[in-house]
């Protein structure tokens, strides 16, 4: 079980402008085109498997809506900051 996320950790996802709640994180990822998007979703895709830690997202042509947060625990941990950063490194 991966250990809840410390003030620290809910700064640094603040800071890479994400918008931090009690037991979410939420960012709105913008791309050129619809490929672009879909691409960075199918690129995201194999890196959740691989954490198994997966994303909520929604996707209106080359806008991706993000939420992430633990299932398991119900509020935001350190796989979320992970899966966050790697998110944010394949958007750039
Ligand atoms: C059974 C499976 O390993 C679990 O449901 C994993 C899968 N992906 C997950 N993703 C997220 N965001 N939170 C979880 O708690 C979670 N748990």
């Amino acid at each position: 079980m991966s250990a809840e996320l410390d003030k620290v950790g809910r700064d640094a996802l603040a800071a890479a402008g994400w918008d931090v709640g009690e037991m979410t994180a939420r960012k709105v990822f913008k791309f050129k085109n619809f490929v672009e998007a879909f691409g960075w979703m199918t690129s995201v895709a194999i890196v959740a498997e691989k954490l198994n830690h997966h994303p909520e997202w929604s996707n209106v042509y080359k806008t991706v809506d993000v939420t992430l947060t633990t299932h398991d625990t119900g509020g935001l941990t350190d796989l979320d900051l992970k899966l966050a950063k790697r998110m944010d490194a394949l958007a750039k």
